[in-house]
């Protein structure tokens, strides 16, 4: 079996997990739970949260808290975060029904609020036990908005136009300045023998949800066989549940090649020249942490959106 089939099962797979379980595909989310468990990174806390989501495509999807020792506990990637961002790599529309194996913590109830239609996102938290006058064996979904009642979201900053996590985002962001005739990249001083690495970094920042500063980057790393992960920063509308460039390429390195981050060999990160909200600093310190003898470079592009909620 691949790496990635551990985190992302197949949507004929999953109707005939079902079938065989003789339940629906959202009914057989709480049975993966532990699966999505066993898939955690936890060294600091040792508790494995997992979480699983079915995909409007029919496919299912799975995370895990990774924690990172050495750096500040706010650079922890929440399981919920895991599924998303993992959902995101494999461009899934849409995520309607989620099971968790604890309750999902204010943190994460914030960040899902960054899904289309998150009101209605149904949760299934598989440690609780139903009430007693349930007797109904079918396992319990509530909407997230019986978990996060009177929330302040997206719609409080954006315009409903604006794109949202899991949608398509475009960016605007390129190396080569159009108005002042400048090439950026060649302007940051990397002779660029990697130019797969910052181009594939280009593009993960062209795909980052960053409405709310303006500031969208994104990360590429390459690994000593010369394979490619790619993540996009996610902003979240309370900003403090944002989820760095370097977490989100770490998802996709986890799910792609499934071993520990010294396979990691170089990495670029991508952000826009004079941001107001910068990656680097915070990054070069996760990334000394994780893999100290990684080859860090920093590219710095232009973007043709100026306003902060132009998109
Ligand atoms: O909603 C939650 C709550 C906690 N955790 C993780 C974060 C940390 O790694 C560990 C202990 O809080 O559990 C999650 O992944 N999701
Ligand atoms: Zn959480």
């Amino acid at each position: 079996m691949d790496e990635a089939s551990r985190f992302v099962i197949a949507s004929s797979e999953v109707e005939t997990m079902a079938k065989n379980a003789k339940v629906s595909a959202v009914q057989l989310l709480p049975s993966l739970v532990p699966s999505a468990q066993a898939l955690a990174r936890p060294p600091i806390s040792q508790y494995h949260v997992g979480a699983v989501g079915l995909g409007s495509s029919g496919r299912v999807f799975l995370g895990g808290n990774v924690e990172f020792p050495g750096v500040p506990l706010h650079q922890s990637i929440h399981a919920e975060q895991f599924l998303v961002t993992n959902a995101a790599l494999h461009s899934e529309p849409h995520l309607p029904h989620l099971a968790v194996s604890s309750a999902p913590c204010g943190h994460c109830r914030q960040f899902l609020q960054e899904l289309r239609s998150a009101t209605r996102i149904e949760i299934c938290i598989t440690s609780s036990p139903p009430p007693p006058c349930h007797h109904d064996p079918k396992p319990m979904f509530k909407p997230i908005s019986h978990f996060l009642p009177d929330r302040f979201g997206p719609d409080d900053l954006l315009h409903k136009d604006v794109p949202l996590i899991l949608e398509p985002h475009h960016n605007g962001l390129a190396f080569w300045d159009h108005h002042s005739n400048v090439d950026v990249e060649s302007s940051n001083g990397w002779v660029d023998l990697e130019g797969e690495l910052g181009g594939a970094a280009l593009e993960a920042a062209n795909g980052s949800h960053a409405p709310y500063s303006g500031c969208p980057s994104g990360v590429a790393m390459m690994d000593s066989e010369g394979r490619v992960y790619k993540g996009s920063y996610m902003e979240s509308a309370a900003y403090n549940p944002s989820l760095g460039p370097v977490q989100a390429a770490l998802v996709a390195y986890i799910v792609g090649a499934g071993g520990d981050y010294g396979g990691i060999k170089r990495v670029v990160l991508v952000e826009k020249k004079d941001a107001v909200v910068r990656q680097e600093g915070m990054a070069r310190l996760l990334l000394h942490s994780i893999s100290p003898h990684c080859d860090f470079h920093v590219l710095t592009c232009v973007s043709s959106n100026n306003s902060r909620f132009d998109h």
